[in-house]
Parts: C-alpha cells; structure tokens; sequence
C-alpha cells in the first residue's frame, strides 16, 4: 500500500510538466510501447496475404503486398516518429518538474526565521538529498522518478497488447511467457537495486577520494603541494579511498557478471516450449503461418517489453528524494515563522527601535556550551554603542541573536517592549542592517553587491552613490573598469577581484544603503578589521556625523575607533561586565582601562592596536 502511495505521489509529480507536453509525452510512450505488438500484427498480416495470394496462385503479388507493406510501414514510421518526440518532451517536462522541485525546497529553507535549524547536520544532509545532489551521489531526481513511472504504466500496455496477440492463438501461451519474462524482470530489476546500493556506498567513499583529489589539482593548495612535495602522498591517499569505496560495488558486478547465464536460460524457458507450440500447431493445420508469425514475434516483443530498464531505479530514487522533501519539511516545521505582516513602505521607517537583552542565556545548538549567560543589554534609541571584549567572548553571537537567527535559550529580547520571538522576522530585519564578520563576497556586479541591502526594493542610484561615498568606496569605484557594472570576480567576463578593505567597504556600503532606505539599527561587526587606519578613522568619523537617527552598534578590536562611542560595554564571561563612556571606563580602572593602556603604549611603539593581540593579566 504504501509502495502505490509513493508511486502515486510520483504520478501527481508530473502535473508541474503541464497539460499539452503530458499529454504529448503519454501519447509518444503509449505508441513507443505498442510498437512491438503492432509489428508482430502488422507482420502477420502481410504473411497471411502473401499466404493467401500463394495459395490462389496470385501472379501479381506485389498488389497483394502493397496495404499491409503500408499497413508495417505506417507502423515503423509511427515507431520512429514517437521515438523521435519523446527525448525533448521528457527534457521539458523534467526541467518544469526538477524546477518546481527545487524553487519549492530553496524557498522552503531559506524562509526559516532562524539559521539554527540550518546548521543542523541532520537538517544540511536533508537539504542535500532533497536538492537531488549529484555530488552526493544522488543522482536522480523527482522529475527521473515521475518519468519512469509514466513509461512503466506505458510498458505495461505495451506487455499487455503483446498478451493480447499471444492469446490470439491460445491463452496459455499467456502464462507460458509472461511468467518467465516477468521472472526476467524481477531479477534484474533486484540485481540492479543491489548495485545501486553498493554504488551509493562507494560515492559516500569516493566522497573522501575527492578531497585529496580536490587537493592535488586546485591552485589554493597547489602552493602547499609543489613546496612541500606531497603530490605522490595524496595520490596514493586517493586511490587507497577509491580501492576502499568500490571494494564491494566491483565484487557485486563480478557475480553479475558471473550469473548472466540465469537470463538466457529463462527466456529460453519462456520462449522456447511457446515456439515448439506454436510451431506445432501449424504444422498440424490448427493454426495458420501468419498466427505463428504474430505469435513468434509478440513472445519476443514481451520479453523486450518488460526487459532491462533503469525505470525501478529511478522510481525508487525519486521517491527518495520525495521522502527527503517531506522529513525536510518535518524538520523546518517546527522552526516555521511567524505569521508575516506587509513590510513598510520605503522611506517611512518610524523610529530607532529600543533593544532589551533580558537575563539571555544561550549555547549553540551543535555544541552545547553556554556563549552567553544571563546577560542584560539596551540598546537605546539613536545611541553610538560600542561592544568589546575579547576574542570568542561571544561579541559575534549577541548580534545573531539581536538579528533573531537564534533563539536565547532562556531570557528574552525585546524591541520597543515586544518580544522578538514574537515580531515578524521581515518587519524586525527590514529595520536592521548587518555588517557581519564573515561577510560574503557576492559575485555580483558593484551595484548589485551595494543594493542587495535592500533588495526587495528596486535599487535606487542616488541613494547607492551616498552610501558608497560614505564607506569611502568612491575611489574603488574609480578604479573599476566597468564602474557599478563592473562585476566583483575575476571568474566573470570583465571581472576583477577587490582586496579585503576594499571587500569590506563595499559590505558597509550595502549596509549604509539599506540605512538610507529604512534601517534604523545599525550593527558593524569589525566592519574595519582590514582597512588601513587612515580609511577606518575617515569611515567612522562620516558614519558618527552622519548617522542621524540611527542607532549604531559597533563591535571592533581597535580601542582607538571604539572610544568615539557614546557608550562602551565590555563583554567578559557570557555578561556585560563593565559600561560607560570611555572616560567613565578609564576612570572606573577595570578591565577595559588595561587592554587600552596596554594598546595604547603598543601604538605608541609602532604596533598595530588590536585587543587580541594582547590579553589583560
Ligand atoms: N556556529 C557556531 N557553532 C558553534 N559554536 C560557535 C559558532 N559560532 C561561534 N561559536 C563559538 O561561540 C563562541 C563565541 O564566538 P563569537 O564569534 O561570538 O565570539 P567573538 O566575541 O565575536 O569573537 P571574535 O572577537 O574572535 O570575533 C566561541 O567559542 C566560538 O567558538
């Protein structure tokens, strides 16, 4: 029963291909698969005309010949006509199936409110097998599945029309053959689905394989490869993965192999006592040489019918991928968003937000240990706050839960009085924009990198110019061959690849052009670390003037940029430990007041002023 369940999930697949190419499609298979029984037909209707005009003592035979030579030939040209429709209809409807597929499983992920649920091993190997993978080794997909259930049904047909000629002399040769091929047909279709198995153990080897094969030839590593003279070292690693994962697929191929003998000898069980039979019975007058010729070639045409075919494979693996879709959708479910609520119109963006960390605990989800503990924080309205502390403090993770991509374990966020967990995620992040630490170099154009802040929104010329000369990407820009269309990767036509400070002062720019449409929490998460000093003072000095309402958190390891802040907290233990104004901070004599003395007197020294570079005793 469930076997028909899935089967019928494949079938209701297909729909995403549309009507007219279905149809097309179903009507080419259905006369692809009669076209065995129709030439065991058409045959012997030519054979028992001919018979027929010998018996006469027709002189002009070919008269005789001439409708049932058009009758086999009307056949043959159906055939190849069918054959012919029936590669670019099935391409069609699996790009519109495996199209739907995939739109439907990227929406799905990427619509969680949180990335927890992402990161999530169990929930990134989902992802994967849903997305029909390739390189994972699943290497069919809902549209392969669905296909091969339509040409099955269509098979099916063919077998029975193939039947139906066979019964024409007797119905037993019905049984006689089709058991046999049937027989034929389980077999291979078990030794095969045995052979995907091992082959999917070996791609999960192989998958080791290809690091050291990735290794060897990709230029990022070829540095280490040539300097240190490991490339012989890595080969044999691969090849020892390769011997390792194929093991038992080869040693299963071997007994195929071995065992070929099985089907020859049941199709000559099938074949061989109908033929005796039929050849027999005409022998014996009680059936007539073209009622032979029919059944002799539609006992072959069953065998070809229900013969070798990748049909079972891709059915089981498109359900497969199906089942992955469903345990996907089972595992985000619970992380589903909020209801979801209009966004606000551009440029009307009410108010900086007031931000409240209430008692917040939290650990992540992979590793269990506790990052921040019972830690209390605003945000005020408008205000320059600057976060430090040092590395792993936790810094990094407290903006992912300002952004709501986790949840606190315990303790609770709210914006203006409002529960996070409860604000629609769009609403919340239309009001945000996010300088990240690990910011992704998009390989995009110039312009498209900087509007990707606002992306729902049509871009917006003036608005992207500001914000670049904000980040004091102007005269990046200069430098670029194509300008704002000059794609940001050597990889595209015309590309050019930036350094790190110019990378990150194309993030600022999207993040300050996401401020001029509507942001009003700003967060800069080392949003510096790779500009020269001169470029950062420059940056903060026009992002401190011109932040308006804004509210501006900022995380940095150089205490020289952070001391412009209106507030500075320092973050030690998973709790904020000290707050105040730099001078506040310096008088208070703490923690912060010795990593600023200690980079001061480095500065002072020629060295550049980084707290990781120094931990207070
Ligand atoms: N995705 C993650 N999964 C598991 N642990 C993580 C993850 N991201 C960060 N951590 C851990 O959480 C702790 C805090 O990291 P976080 O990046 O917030 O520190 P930080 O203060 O921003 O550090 P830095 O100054 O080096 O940027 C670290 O111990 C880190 O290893």
């Amino acid at each position: 029963m469930r076997d028909i369940a899935d089967r019928m999930r494949l079938v209701r697949v297909l729909a995403a291909a549309r009507p007219l190419p279905l149809a097309l499609l179903t009507a080419a298979l259905l006369i692809q698969s009669m076209i065995p029984a129709a030439t065991a037909a058409a045959l012997a209707f030519l054979v028992g005309e001919l018979g027929e005009a010998a018996e006469q003592g027709t002189r002009d035979v070919f008269a005789v010949a001439i409708v049932p030579l058009a009758v086999f030939a009307a056949v043959l040209v159906l055939g190849h006509l069918a054959e012919a429709v029936v590669t670019p209809l099935e391409q069609l409807a699996a790009a519109r199936i495996d199209g739907r597929h995939r739109t439907e499983v990227t929406r799905l992920v990427a619509a969680t409110d949180t990335i927890a649920a992402v990161e999530d091993p169990k929930v990134q190997v989902l992802v994967r097998q849903a997305l029909a993978d390739r390189s994972r080794g699943y290497d069919r997909t809902p549209a392969d599945g669905a296909l091969a259930q339509l040409r099955w049904a269509a098979r099916l047909v063919g077998a029975a029309a193939a039947c139906a000629v066979l019964a024409s002399l007797s119905w037993w040769l019905v049984p006689l053959v089709l058991l046999p091929a049937a027989a034929n047909r389980m077999i291979r279709t078990r030794d095969n689905l045995r052979l995907i198995g091992h082959w999917r153990e070996a791609t999960e080897g192989e998958l080791h394989a290809d690091v050291w094969r990735n290794a060897a030839v990709s230029p990022a590593e070829g540095k280490d490869v040539r300097v240190f003279g490991f490339a012989d070292w890595m080969v044999d690693r691969m090849q020892d993965h390769i011997r390792q994962a194929n093991h038992g697929l080869w040693r299963h191929v071997d007994r195929m192999l071995r065992r070929s003998w099985r089907h020859a000898l049941i199709v000559a069980a099938g074949l061989v006592p109908a033929y005796v039979a039929v050849a027999v019975s005409t022998a014996d007058g009680r059936a007539t040489v073209a009622v032979a010729t029919a059944v002799l070639t539609a006992g072959w045409s069953l065998f070809l019918v229900l013969g070798p075919s990748s049909d079972m494979y891709d059915i089981a693996s498109g359900i497969r991928v199906l089942k992955a879709t469903d345990e996907l959708r089972a595992a985000l479910a619970e992380r589903a968003p909020a209801t979801r609520g209009e966004l606000p119109p551009p440029d009307s963006p009410g108010p900086a937000p007031l931000v409240r960390f209430e008692k917040v605990s939290f650990g992540y989800p992979t590793t269990g240990r506790a990052v921040l503990r019972d830690l209390d924080l605003e945000i005020r309205p408008g205000e320059l706050l600057a976060i430090v502390g040092l590395n792993g403090a936790g810094k990094s993770t407290l903006i992912k839960l300002l952004a709501g991509l986790y949840r606190p374990r315990s303790g609770r966020i709210t914006v203006d009085g409002v529960d996070l967990a409860r604000l629609d995620p769009d609403l919340w992040r239309a009001k945000l924009s996010i300088v990240f630490q690990d910011f992704v170099r998009y390989r995009l154009t110039a312009r498209d990198n900087v509007a990707l802040g606002q992306a729902h929104l049509p871009p917006d010329q003036r608005l992207i110019d500001a914000a670049a000369a904000s980040a004091g990407l102007a005269d990046v820009l200069d430098r670029l061959p194509d300008g704002w269309d000059t794609p940001l990767s050597r990889s595209r036509t015309g590309g050019v690849d930036l350094s790190g400070g110019q990378w990150q002062q194309v993030v600022l720019a999207r993040a300050l052009y996401a401020v001029r449409r509507g942001a009003r929490l700003l967060v800069l998460d080392e949003p510096t670390a790779h500009l020269d000093v001169r470029t950062e003072f420059e940056v903060f000095n026009r992002l401190a003037a011109n932040r308006g309402e804004t509210s501006v958190v900022l995380i940095s390891h150089r205490l020289s940029t952070v001391r412009q802040a209106d507030r500075i907290v320092l973050l030690d233990g998973g709790r904020i430990t000290e707050s105040g104004t730099h001078d506040e901070l310096m008088a208070l004599g703490g923690t912060y007041a010795e990593m600023f003395a200690i980079q001061a007197e480095r500065f002072r020294r020629g060295h550049d002023d980084r707290i990781e570079e120094v931990t207070p005793r």
